[in-house]
C-alpha cells in the first residue's frame, strides 16, 4: 500500500467530559491512535462505549475537553471558520441513517453538482460536469440519468446509501468516516456497499474510520482495530491480532458474542 506508514490522523490523550460535578461523564478517557494513509481502521465498542463522542470530536463538531489532535503530522487547527472549512474538505462522514444525511428538497443533481463546485470545480462547462456526476453515480452502480431531477425521499434506502458514497466520490476527502454506514440496508446491498467502500480506498488512498459495535464487520473489513470500552482503547492491532490472538478480557467478551467469527464472512446471509 502506497504511504503504509505515513500518519493521517493521530491522536494524543484525547479526552471529552460532559457535565460537571456527580453529574460529569468522561465520555472518551485519554485515547491515543494513529491513523495510517489508506488504511481502514474500525473502532469496536459496545453502546455507550464513546464511539460517537470520539467520531463528533475528530470530524470536529464537539469541542475536545483534553489532549490533541494531529492532521498530516501537524496538530489540528480548527479555531476559525476558514480553517474549519479547509478541515472539512479533508474529511468527510457518512451516518447509519442515509435519510439524515440528505436535505430531502435538494435534487440529487443538486447534491453532485454541489460536491463537484465545493472540489474548486466550478469552472468547468457543464458537459464536463455531468461527466464527472454520471461517473460517480456508475462507481456506484446508480445510472445518474435515472436520477435526474429526483428528490432523495424518492430514491430506496439502499440508492440513498449509494448516492451518499457517489458524493464521497466526488469530493475525494483524505479521510472517511463512517458510522455503521451498512446497518439500514439488506445483506446484498450492505455487501456491494462495503466492497464499494475498499474500492474506494484502493483508488484513492483514503483513510477510512468506521465505527461500529460489529466485531464481524471490523474483521471483515479492517486492516487495524481499536477495542473501545468505557471510553478507553484496551486493545488495539492488526484486525488478525485482535481477533485471532485477542489479549484484553473485553475483546475475548465481544468476540465470544459473534458466532463463527473466525470463518470468512458469507456477507449474502449475514443480517443484523
Ligand atoms: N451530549 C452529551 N451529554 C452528556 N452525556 C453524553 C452526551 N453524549 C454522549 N454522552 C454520554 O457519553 C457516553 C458515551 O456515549 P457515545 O454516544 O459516545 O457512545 P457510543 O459508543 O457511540 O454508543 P452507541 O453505540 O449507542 O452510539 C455515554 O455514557 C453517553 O450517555
Amino acid at each position: 500500500m502506497e504511504n503504509e506508514n505515513q500518519s493521517c490522523l493521530s491522536g494524543k490523550g484525547v479526552t471529552k467530559i460532559f457535565g460537571m460535578g456527580n453529574k460529569k461523564t468522561i465520555a472518551v478517557d485519554h485515547v491515543d491512535f494513529d491513523f495510517k494513509k489508506g488504511e481502514i481502521i474500525s473502532i469496536v465498542g459496545e453502546s455507550g462505549s464513546g464511539k460517537t463522542t470520539l467520531f463528533k470530536m475528530i470530524l470536529g463538531l464537539i469541542n475536545i475537553t483534553e489532549g490533541e489532535l494531529f492532521f498530516n503530522g501537524k496538530p489540528r487547527d480548527i479555531k476559525t471558520q476558514k480553517k474549519r472549512k479547509e478541515y472539512w474538505k479533508n474529511i468527510q462522514a457518512v451516518f447509519q441513517d442515509p435519510f439524515a444525511s440528505f436535505n430531502m428538497f435538494t435534487k440529487v443533481d443538486t447534491v453532485l453538482m454541489d460536491c463537484i463546485n465545493l472540489r474548486g470545480q466550478k469552472n468547468l462547462s457543464q458537459e464536463e460536469k455531468t461527466v464527472l456526476m454520471a461517473e460517480a453515480c456508475s462507481f456506484v452502480n446508480l445510472k445518474f440519468a435515472d436520477l435526474t431531477n429526483k428528490y432523495p425521499f424518492e430514491l430506496s434506502g439502499g440508492q440513498m446509501q449509494r448516492l451518499m458514497l457517489a458524493r464521497i466520490f466526488l469530493l475525494r476527502p483524505r479521510i472517511l468516516m463512517a458510522d455503521e454506514p451498512t446497518s439500514m440496508i439488506d445483506a446484498c446491498s450492505r455487501s456491494t456497499i462495503l466492497d464499494m467502500l475498499l474500492k474506494l480506498r484502493d483508488e484513492t488512498n483514503m483513510t477510512i474510520v468506521f465505527i461500529t459495535h460489529d466485531i464481524g464487520l471490523a474483521y471483515y473489513i479492517s486492516d487495524t482495530i481499536y477495542i473501545m470500552e468505557h471510553g478507553k482503547f484496551v486493545e488495539h492491532g492488526s484486525a488478525d491480532d485482535v481477533i485471532l490472538n485477542p489479549k484484553a478480557e473485553y475483546t475475548k467478551r465481544l468476540i465470544s458474542d459473534v458466532p463463527k467469527i473466525y470463518e470468512k464472512w458469507d456477507l449474502s446471509t449475514t443480517l443484523h
